[in-house]
């Protein structure tokens, strides 16, 4: 496994350094430079890795991931720009395009983005990667390899694909939180104890998705199972149906991945 700097080491980096360290990369081949005093003791106490207050400390190794927001990032590459010496730069920021941030970065060529997510942190995540058509196979798989501690990883081969990513996979979690609530106030509303509507709903959502990953069977079909003729389900999907809930999911997706290339669009403006 390579050795990896992080710049910006919030909730996304903790998740990737916890995977890392949790298959085999050693805490010490792991720096992170992270402005925030709490984040970074929090880091060295869980992972024994390597911190830094300032980028002008780091010894950057041969992958640098940049885990700062978006917002963040045309500051951080200017500041990355003059240390970098042929590093493979990593960006997990959303909406940022390549072609900016090499610009930010003097030039630099060897980049790859990726979008992950928060179930990352329990090696559960999925992260979509683009790199543009220069870049090596050898840098592709470096960067992938890192990613795949945590998880799954897709490959897109257009960049604006990965504001769909984002919108779907990256943004997901919060969906499937969102619902997650829904489902155990809607417990709690038929006089369920609070205890045990979040039982309900958490393995309800843990146990159809195994079950959708387990089988291979289309979604479609295990819904169809679980729907019988002048049942119960039947009424309750007949009221998702009756409240647009498909449409809205679709508008949820749509919006999300629209602000992605928003944000690619404002942060593109800077010089
Ligand atoms: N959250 C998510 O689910 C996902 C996020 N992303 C992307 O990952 C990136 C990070 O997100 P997330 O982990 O949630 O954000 P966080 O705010 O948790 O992490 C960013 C960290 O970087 C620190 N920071 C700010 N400026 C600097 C600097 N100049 N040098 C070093 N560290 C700095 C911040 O400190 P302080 O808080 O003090 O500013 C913060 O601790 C974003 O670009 C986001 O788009 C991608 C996929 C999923
Ligand atoms: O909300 C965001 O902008 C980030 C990107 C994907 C998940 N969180």
């Amino acid at each position: 496994m390579h050795k990896v700097s992080f710049i910006g080491g919030g909730n996304v980096a903790a998740a990737i350094i916890g995977g890392l360290v949790a298959s085999g990369t050693a805490p010490t081949d792991i720096e992170v430079v992270e402005i925030n005093a709490d984040a970074r003791d929090k880091l060295a106490t869980r992972f024994g890795v390597v911190t830094h207050t300032d980028l002008s400390q780091a010894r950057l190794h041969a992958l640098v991931v940049l885990a700062v927001k978006p917002q963040t990032l045309p500051e951080v590459a200017a500041a990355l720009a003059q240390r970098l010496s042929g590093q493979l730069v990593v960006s997990i920021a959303a909406g940022v395009r390549v072609a900016d941030l090499a610009r930010w970065l003097g030039g630099h060529a060897r980049i790859v983005r990726a979008m992950p997510n928060t179930p990352a942190l329990v090696q559960a995540g999925i992260t979509g990667l683009f790199a543009p058509d220069a870049v090596s196979q050898e840098s592709r798989s470096q960067a992938e390899s890192v990613l795949r501690a945590v998880g799954g990883v897709v490959w897109v081969d257009d960049e604006p694909q990965l504001d769909a990513v984002t919108a779907v996979s990256g943004s997901g979690p919060a969906y499937v939180f969102y619902f997650i609530e829904s489902l155990e106030a809607a417990a709690e509303a038929q006089g369920l104890a609070p205890g045990v509507a979040r039982q309900l709903a958490l393995q309800t959502f843990f146990g159809a998705t195994k079950l959708a990953l387990e089988s291979g069977e289309e979604p479609a079909l295990l819904r169809q199972r679980v729907t019988s003729k002048g049942g119960t389900t039947e009424r309750g999907l007949a009221a998702l149906d009756a409240a647009g809930v498909k449409q809205a999911v679709g508008q949820a997706v749509d919006a999300a991945s629209r602000r992605g290339a928003e944000l690619g669009d404002e942060l593109g403006r800077l010089a």
